[in-house]
């Protein structure tokens, strides 16, 4: 199942708050519809993110170019910014829309037309190169899991959260393709609720086991039936390894360091931010109240409820027992400044 396509000028993505009862692709156009698709979460997950931000640029230009020559350069530049600043945490997104705007600048002069091109091949290249990280961190995650591994992930790091594959779920299928897999542990992850709607459907269409469980669940699950390893994706990791996560997982690596489980972060070197020099750094997206205040739709709390809801939540990384990327395992401590593979950030 493909999270996202480019096809004759449009871009198609998987609207993924219908799944899992619904299978349908939009259809975009306009930069400014895909801008509303990230901050829906139609389209979610760093890296999948930065993805659907590279295309939005390319539809930007395209736009850009109908109003003739003068100022296209500034014009795909203006729509660049409001691309980038969609989804404030995952770092995937500002990082490639830095690399459009490094292929505007190196193509500075030429026809439109021929920007455009250039712009298309490197979304491409992005989302190839994706695809193809994930699965050379599946291979390097793979060999940390023991026979048997029951594993606990949250939310949704896998094919839907990338261009394939997935970050914390291609460690699961690398490591059940080598039959090492007893039982994948599903936090539902509210309040969207990735973690039952996406990791449960994606691990059901791969025939590998999967439990759901509530994310109140996840200590004793760790005490009562014991984990071999917690392995989650990432939305942002500093300089030092704090990385930032789905809300729940600073809790998951505190319950796993009391119970003695390595935690696990899988993430390409594109969701690396060496800028920052910690997780303080790194800004956490605050969502809607109506979020929290509803189930699935359905408000339960009282009208008026007062709510905090912030969407992520940033692990020490003293707390994180290793960083799984395309480039091999890092342990700690961790310095990715100095870290020549880290790929800078506009
Ligand atoms: C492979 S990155 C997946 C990452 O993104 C998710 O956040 P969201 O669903 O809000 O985009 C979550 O933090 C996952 O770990």
């Amino acid at each position: 199942m493909e999270t996202l396509r480019w096809e004759n000028g449009t871009l198609y993505f998987l609207d993924q708050t219908l799944l899992p009862h619904e299978t349908r692709y939009l259809s975009l156009t306009d930069y400014r519809a895909v801008i509303e698709a990230i901050k829906r979460l139609a389209v979610r997950g760093a890296p999948a993110i930065g993805a659907a931000g590279a295309y939005a640029v390319v539809l930007a230009a395209v736009a850009a170019a109908r109003e003739g020559r003068e100022g296209f350069a500034a014009r795909v530049r203006a729509a660049a910014a409001e691309i980038a600043q969609a989804r404030p945490t995952a770092v995937n997104l500002r990082w490639a829309v830095a690399r459009q705007l490094r292929v505007l600048d190196i193509a500075a002069g030429e026809e439109p037309e021929k920007v455009v091109a250039r712009l298309v091949a490197e979304a491409a290249r992005i989302c190839a190169a994706d695809a193809a990280a994930n699965r050379a961190m599946g291979a390097y995650g793979a060999a940390l899991l023991p026979p048997g591994a029951r594993v606990l992930t949250h939310c949704n790091a896998g094919a839907l959260a990338t261009c394939g594959y997935g970050t914390a779920l291609g460690v699961v299928r690398a490591a059940h393709a080598a039959g090492k897999i007893k039982m994948v542990y599903a936090d539902e992850t509210r309040p969207l609720l990735q973690g039952a709607r996406l990791t449960v459907f994606e691990l059901q269409q791969d025939g590998i086991p999967v439990t759901l469980i509530t994310d109140g669940m996840a200590g004793y699950l760790m005490a009562k039936k014991g984990i071999d390893a917690v392995i989650v994706g990432a939305d942002r990791i500093a300089a030092n390894g704090d990385v930032a996560n789905k809300i729940g997982t600073y809790s998951l690596a505190v319950l796993a360091r009391h119970h003695g489980v390595p935690f696990y972060v899988a993430a390409p070197l594109s969701t690396i931010d060496a800028a920052a020099s910690d997780g303080s750094a790194i800004p956490i997206e605050e969502r809607d109240a109506a979020e929290v205040t509803s189930f699935a739709g359905v408000a339960v709390a009282p009208p008026g409820t007062r709510v905090w809801n912030p969407a992520f939540d940033v692990t020490p990384a003293d707390l994180v027992s290793a960083i799984i990327t395309e480039k091999g395992v890092f342990y700690p401590p961790y310095n990715f400044k100095d870290n020549q593979e880290v790929l800078p950030i506009g």
